[in-house]
């Protein structure tokens, strides 16, 4: 197996309880290198909990956990150098300015450069990529929040991790500084050195940047898979509309695509007006946490597509 088709995190049977309090009951999940994997879930369903025991900041109750291969819960600063952390918020830092940060914490990771990996980032080329030039020379606690997010993000990346966690990075930024955080994790993706594992509540967020979404509630993992896959498993189907012959028709379809393949086949030049409304992941997400809140099944695997005819309706 090569170190790209190895798991990057391999988690079965995660627990975890505080005091009298289930939160992890049965967590299992793989995520490969190069991956960028978005968990999901409502407030309190334990997401940061997941995440601060695969960091290693967090024991478990119960369950095995690999992360790069090797346990959390007894890993070393070499591992440890191999991972990017972005917490739901810092506080600490605020007398340092921006560039003497990232290049006092960057020294800490620079004995662990490998063949393929040099380390750290650069800070001055970190900054620009994180939309921070103007800033480098502003104390921390100078920072807008939206700056201040920017810089956790820098923090997370300045060892070039090859796992990065971030949680709820995006929150507090405003529109311009979301789109300029998602192009920056579209490039670390594209580049698959670093596989990427983030928690949102902004739907639009996860299925924009995940190549595969994890809905944790209940303590467990709900649904898996690609947001098209989630939404077609779970909510359903999609709705194609198009005009032939001055008159409106609709389809509902599990395989949109390959309906609309078989209409211009069929009737080419004829169609217009086209229009597919596929389900959102909101519809999708929303069907599965009242799902499982209200105990019903909610299978993500198990749901197979209906059968269905292509029969174009008239
Ligand atoms: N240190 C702690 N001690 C006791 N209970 C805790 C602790 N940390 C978290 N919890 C509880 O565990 C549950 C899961 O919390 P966690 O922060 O992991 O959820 P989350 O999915 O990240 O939520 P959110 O979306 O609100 O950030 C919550 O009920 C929370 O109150």
């Amino acid at each position: 197996m090569t170190a790209r088709e190895e798991a990057v995190l391999d988690v079965e049977g995660l627990r975890m309880r505080y005091g009298s309090t289930e939160v992890l009951r049965d967590v299992t999940l793989r995520v490969h290198h190069g991956e960028v994997v978005c968990l999901l879930g409502p407030n309190g369903a334990g997401k940061t909990t997941t995440l601060e025991i695969l960091e290693g900041f967090r024991m478990r109750s119960a369950g095995r956990v690999e992360v790069l291969g090797t346990d959390p819960a007894h890993a070393d600063e070499r591992w440890r150098a191999r991972i990017g952390v972005v917490l739901q918020s810092w506080r600490d830092h605020g007398r340092w300015r921006v560039r003497e940060l990232l290049t006092h914490l960057g020294r800490y990771y620079a004995p662990y450069s490998s063949g393929e990996i040099s380390r750290p980032w650069d800070a001055d080329e970190l900054i620009a990529a994180v939309g921070l030039t103007p800033h480098a020379q502003k104390k921390v606690r100078m920072l807008s929040g939206g700056q201040r997010r920017r810089l956790d993000v820098a923090i997370g990346l300045v060892g070039r991790p090859e796992l990065l966690f971030l949680d709820e990075p995006t929150a507090g930024l405003d529109p311009v500084a979301r789109r300029e955080f998602h192009e920056l994790v579209e490039g670390l993706a594209a580049q698959r050195h670093t596989t990427i594992v983030l928690t949102t509540h902004d739907l639009s967020e996860a299925e924009k940047l995940a190549n595969r979404i994890m809905v944790l509630d209940g303590g467990r993992i709900i649904a898996d898979g690609t947001a098209a896959d989630l939404a077609r498993r779970i909510a359903g189907e999609d709705q194609v509309r198009w005009t032939l012959e001055g008159r409106r028709h609709e389809h509902t379809t599990t395989e949109s695509t390959r309906f609309v393949r078989e209409l211009f086949e069929r009737h080419g030049d004829g169609i217009s007006d086209l229009e597919v409304r596929r389900a959102s992941l909101e519809d999708t997400y929303l069907t599965l946490v009242r799902r499982a809140e209200s105990g019903e099944s909610t299978d993500a695997h198990a749901a197979e597509s209906d059968n269905e005819s292509y029969e174009v309706v008239r």
